[in-house]
């Protein structure tokens, strides 16, 4: 793991609170206004002219896949300090198409050589598949929108966006242009990309339009400019226009925005000559419920990249919303079945790490570090696995139904072994888990939660992690090893009598002093303790179990003894290839432990 220096300060240097605080406030809400300049901001509310009379997204339901449009390759690419290369281009493109997206925006070919060389190649060298469509991005100038032509010439298929900003703000601040002006722009750039379509004979191209800042725009604004830019380019059914309607910058709760698509879903004309798409971006971090709240009100098509890359805090982030779907059980037509990988290319073309919290790609997100937690996960893939038995079929095709975990982490192609994580939050549910699924104990319940006080000394001294061998090595010392105060064990015999096993034994005490004992028990630990007991030592057992090990150490036998010393119950764990020693040294094992506590 990474180690974080420590911060260069101990706390962050804040001004006291100003505001007044609230009169005849209840002692459990204490919080007074902050000194922060919120009079600088303005609270917004619904962007429609009216709010609507009903609204038809809450009721609904995801039951399918939208529409995909992969915007690494341009809206990721332009948010990059180092835009990929050609090299990293193309293995972004290959992942896309590997994973099944249909539509990729491979660039904005006026912008840069880069990104025109990469359109060239893709389309020269015959590198898109016959259901893939390529598309290119172009902003409302007319010598860029004819670089753009000059960059997909050729192409069998592509699709060409177009895209300016309409907002108040831009429209002011950025063009100094009035509503009009700005309308005047879409219609004659949109008139532009036909003329220039018209004359590439052949191809079999497609518009996509984007009023950039369509969630600060007056909705009556867009819903014109679409509609004037959708007949300049005569959409039709059967050559619908991508209508793309992005929160260039996020700024409101989701459902404002599924209001706003509810509206232009409701209100345009030929609404199916109109592939509805939105293209969400994250800044208020809520990118992805807008995406989702949109799809619920109308949208059809849905723009984004892997794991969010993009403008400022990035686009939506198209695995997650993907993901999310198929843990409802609707197939996202996309393959995530090796997220890791995914992860390591768009990591190398992007040069960004992912997050180790990020939805379902993260390293930590199918991981527990807290006991209850632990406990929960262990008898939940328990459960799975029972009712997989049970039902005769493998694991894989059984209803997934494990606390914490929102899907199986094998589904992506993740292991379970990193799924519990020792610390000192963690409790003997997850110590016995990973002690199973690494060595192959199968500890009885009395021994885990001794087991755990002891692991959870050594977590809280460390203050680490403890890895699976740390636990081997914890289990190995409090249970497998001699003591120097304990029993020692010479050697041993067993002989079967009748319905019981005599043992005699030669032990040798603390102090030197050699001794012969013996005793009769219903097996060989049993008897080991009756002999054991013969030294004046109170000691008895009440319960050992035992199972087979097989690792590579060959096939052994682990014996684990619930004994009684002195009114006090405790525990020993013995390890050998003999069965019988086993059992004898599960017993001698917790004797010593109480001879010897050190
Ligand atoms: C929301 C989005 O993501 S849109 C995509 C944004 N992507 C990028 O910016 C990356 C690619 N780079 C560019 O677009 C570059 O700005 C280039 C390559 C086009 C170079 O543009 P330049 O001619 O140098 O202009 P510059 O970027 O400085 O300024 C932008 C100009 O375009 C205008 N403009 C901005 N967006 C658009 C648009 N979509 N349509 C038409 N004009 C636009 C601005 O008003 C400004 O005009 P002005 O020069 O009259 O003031
Ligand atoms: C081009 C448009 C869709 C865009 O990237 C945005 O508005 O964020």
């Amino acid at each position: 793991m990474p180690q974080i220096p420590p911060s260069p300060h101990t706390a962050p240097r804040l001004r006291r609170p100003s505001g007044p605080s609230r009169t005849g406030q209840p002692w459990w809400n204490t919080q007074r206004a902050s000194a922060m300049p919120v009079h600088r901001y303005v609270r917004t509310g619904s962007r429609l002219p009216e709010p609507p009379a009903e609204r038809v997204w809450p009721g609904r339901q995801l039951d399918r896949a939208p529409l995909w449009a992969s915007v690494d390759l341009r809206d990721g690419n332009q948010a990059l300090a180092n835009p990929m290369d050609i090299e990293r281009k193309s293995r972004m493109f290959d992942l896309l198409v590997g994973m099944g997206f249909k539509e990729i925006e491979v660039g904005y070919p006026s912008a840069s050589d880069a990104d025109f060389a990469f359109v060239r190649r893709l389309i020269t060298r015959d590198l898109v598949p016959d259901d893939v469509t390529i598309s290119v991005f172009t902003p409302a100038r007319p010598e860029l929108i004819d670089r753009t032509f000059q960059a997909v010439a050729g192409a069998d298929r592509a699709v060409v966006h177009l895209c300016h900003a309409t907002a108040c703000l831009w429209r002011e601040v950025v063009f100094a242009m009035t509503p009009a002006e700005v309308r005047r722009m879409a219609v004659s750039s949109a008139r532009h990309v036909a003329r220039r379509a018209d004359a590439a004979k052949g191809a079999r191209l497609r518009f996509e339009y984007s009023p950039e800042t369509f969630n600060v725009t007056e909705p009556e604004f867009v819903l014109e400019l679409s509609q004037a830019v959708a007949s300049v380019w005569d959409a039709s059914p059967d050559r619908p226009v991508t209508l793309n309607l992005p929160t260039t910058v996020e700024t409101d709760t989701p459902d404002v925005f599924a209001d706003q698509v509810e509206w232009m879903h409701r209100n345009l004309d030929n609404r199916e000559s109109f592939i509805l798409s939105v293209h969400p971006h994250n800044d208020r971090g809520t990118a992805v419920a807008s995406g989702e709240l949109a799809l619920m009100a109308g949208a059809d098509r849905v723009e984004g990249t892997l794991f969010g890359n993009g403008e400022r805090t990035g686009n939506v982030c198209l695995a997650t919303m993907a993901l999310n779907l198929f843990s409802q059980g609707v197939d996202p037509q996309l393959d995530f079945s090796d997220i890791d990988g995914i992860r390591a290319t768009v990591e190398h073309c992007n040069q960004i790490p992912v997050h180790t919290r990020h939805p379902y790609a993260g390293d930590l997100v199918y991981t527990a570090f807290s006991g209850t937690h632990q406990d929960a996960i262990a008898k939940g893939l328990a459960a799975v696995e029972a009712r997989a038995a049970a039902a005769g079929v493998p694991a894989r095709d059984t209803r997934w139904e494990v606390p914490y975990l929102p899907i199986d982490p094998k589904d992506v192609g993740r292991s379970y072994e990193s799924v519990v994580r020792v610390n000192s939050q963690s409790g003997k549910g997850g110590i016995a888990h990973i002690l199973k699924n690494v060595y192959g104990l199968d500890i009885p319940r009395g021994l885990r939660v001794e087991l755990a006080r002891t692991v959870q000394k050594v977590a809280d001294a460390e203050g680490i992690e403890l890895t699976s061998r740390d636990l081997w090595a914890v289990l190995r010392r409090e249970y497998l090893e001699q003591r120097p105060l304990g029993l020692l064990l010479k050697e041993f015999r067993t002989e079967a009598r009748g319905g019981t096993t005599l043992v005699q034994a030669s032990v040798v005490e603390a102090d030197g002093r050699e001794t012969s004992v013996e005793g009769t028990g219903a097996d060989a630990a049993d008897a080991f303790a009756t002999a054991v007991a013969r030294l004046g030592l109170d000691v008895a057992l009440v319960t050992v179990t035992h199972h087979p090990l097989a690792d590579n150490h060959g096939e052994r036998t682990v014996a684990y003894a619930e004994m009684n010393v002195g009114g006090v119950t405790v525990h020993g764990v013995g390890l050998d290839p003999a069965p019988e020693t086993a059992l004898v040294n599960s017993v001698l094992s917790a004797v010593n432990r109480v001879l010897d506590p050190s």
